[in-house]
């Protein structure tokens, strides 16, 4: 399970190493602000990688960061789509599990090769060793960490994800979460995710960014 620690950042309380944990803290009112998203802006060097378990709000959130800071969206999950000619479903029915992750992880490190940019991955991307790897070496990620509960809500929305498909969903996201959560956990930042509109985990997001190149600052001085 998951350690849920109230923010530390900028306190001087966490080691280098340790994520920026934004736990489920409520951001401040001027989160959203402009000025607030112009300071956050410009200390991002390297694309922002959303990582986490289907449902999460990679997606969502992603698409909403990009437009709020003004800076391109890329969505690793249709650049797949694209490159293979089809829909995930007919990549996992016609040539499986392992040829999707093939495909991702070039996908993913052709785009972490472009500027500064917001990338939502799909779920099993930074589970996958050498793709978790690029993203820690060219990328500052996100977990956006929700529970089962919220994920089973988010993913009842659309049913074409294949890992969901003739399983009971709930009992899957829970071996997922078992499996996957020690790999998300190694995100430079974490953020729960708000069972509400999705402005108040955008906020979360800009305040855990704000405290983590505060950190950064702090341990660089
Ligand atoms: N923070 C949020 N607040 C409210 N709804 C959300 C939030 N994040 C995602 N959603 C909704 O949940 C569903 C799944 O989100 P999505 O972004 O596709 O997840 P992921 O990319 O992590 O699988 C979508 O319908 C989306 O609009
Ligand atoms: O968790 C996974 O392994 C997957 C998650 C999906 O993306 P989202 O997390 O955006 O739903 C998509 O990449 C594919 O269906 C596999
Ligand atoms: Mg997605």
């Amino acid at each position: 399970m998951v350690e849920t620690t109230q923010d530390t950042a900028g306190h001087g309380a966490s080691s280098p190493a340790a994520p920026t944990r934004a736990g489920s803290r409520d951001a401040s009112d001027h989160a959203l602000d402009r000025a607030f998203g112009q300071s956050v802006l410009a200390q991002i060097d390297r694309p922002i990688v959303l990582v986490g378990l289907m449902g999460a709000g990679k997606s969502c959130i992603g698409k909403r960061l990009s437009s709020h800071l003004g800076l391109p969206f890329v969505d690793a999950d249709r650049e797949i789509e694209a490159a293979a000619g089809c829909s995930i479903p007919d990549i996992f029915a016609s040539h499986g599990e392992q040829a999707f992750r093939d495909g991702e992880r070039r996908v993913i490190q052709r785009l972490l090769g472009n500027p500064v940019h917001i990338l939502a991955t799909g779920g099993g991307a930074f589970v996958d060793p050498s793709t978790r790897a690029l993203v820690k070496e060219r990328g500052l990620s996100i977990w956006i960490r929700a529970d089962l509960d919220l994920l089973l809500k988010r993913v009842s929305r659309r049913n074409d994800r294949p890992l969901l498909q003739n399983v009971d969903p709930r009992a899957k996201l829970a071996e997922l979460i078992e499996l996957r959560h020690p790999f998300y956990e190694q995100a430079d930042i974490i953020v729960d995710s708000a069972d509400g509109p999705p402005e108040v985990t955008l906020g979360r997001v800009m305040e855990a960014l704000h405290d983590h190149f505060a950190k950064a600052k702090g341990n660089a001085s």
